[in-house]
């Protein structure tokens, strides 16, 4: 079996008295997808911020495979800059063929010469992934990028996603409030609740219309419905 690309063993993150996250352990494999669903404040983003290494570990062990892993974020809030063409906002000046060939892999091709303001929410978040994209990240780490588009948008995102990643092997870490965006797009779900990984399951890849997950007190189900109801 492939080594994981980002280990974490026992992690602890304290704020001054406070605990945020405590016993955290689960590996990320690559081009596995794995998603945290679970309670508001039961400490998900922290454990994202901690894997982008955007702050450290209180204890506990966070390893990468490769000590220079690219990893980038995207956010529910796309954080464009207005001023700026969409192409801009993908390469800021840089006229390099990869942005081109972004921008074309997120359907985007025709809209270069734009603005943010002139984009839908879902081509701004197309948007937003194009421009996580060109550093080439082995990990991409996406806190709830979706929560704000409308059903369909948001299924046609979802897959999206789900394809650029295949196509180049990409691991990712999403972090959703709806169990069945989790079961559509991950490899493995993980619950966590009151700072912790309280359990994890297997879930659905790219078995989209006929998933369904429900979330119990702590356990979570995955179950794919027969694509065709007799
Ligand atoms: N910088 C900080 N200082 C103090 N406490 C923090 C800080 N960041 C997070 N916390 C606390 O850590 C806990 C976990 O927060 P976190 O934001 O990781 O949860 P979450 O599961 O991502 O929530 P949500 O779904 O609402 O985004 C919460 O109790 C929160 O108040």
């Amino acid at each position: 079996m492939a080594e994981p690309i980002v280990t974490l063993q026992s992690i602890e993150k304290r704020y001054g008295a406070r605990t945020a996250i405590h016993d955290v352990s689960f590996q990320l494999y690559p081009g596995e997808t794995v998603a945290l669903v679970g309670m508001s404040g039961g400490g998900k983003s922290t454990i994202m911020r901690l894997i982008a290494g955007l702050e450290k570990p209180t204890s506990g062990r966070l390893a990468y495979r490769d000590p220079h892993i690219v990893t980038r974020v995207m956010f529910q809030n796309d954080r464009l800059l207005p001023w700026l063409s969409v192409q801009d906002n993908v390469g800021f000046g840089l006229r390099d063929p990869a942005v081109t060939e972004l921008l074309a892999a997120v359907g985007l091709a025709e809209a270069a010469d734009l603005y943010p303001a002139q984009l839908s929410g879902g081509q701004r978040q197309r948007l937003a992934l194009a421009r996580a994209l060109l550093a080439q990240p082995q990990l991409l780490l996406l806190d709830e990028p979706l929560g704000a588009l409308d059903a369909l948008t948001r299924r046609n995102m979802q897959d999206l996603i789900m394809r650029i990643c295949a196509e180049r092997h990409l691991s990712s870490l999403l972090i959703t409030h709806d169990v069945q965006e989790a079961a559509r797009m991950a490899d493995w779900i993980i619950v966590v609740k009151d700072g912790t990984n309280v359990y994890q399951t297997a879930g659905a890849k790219g078995q989209g219309p006929t998933v369904v997950a429900s979330v119990g007190e702590d356990v979570l189900q995955v179950i794919l419905q027969p694509a065709v109801t007799p």
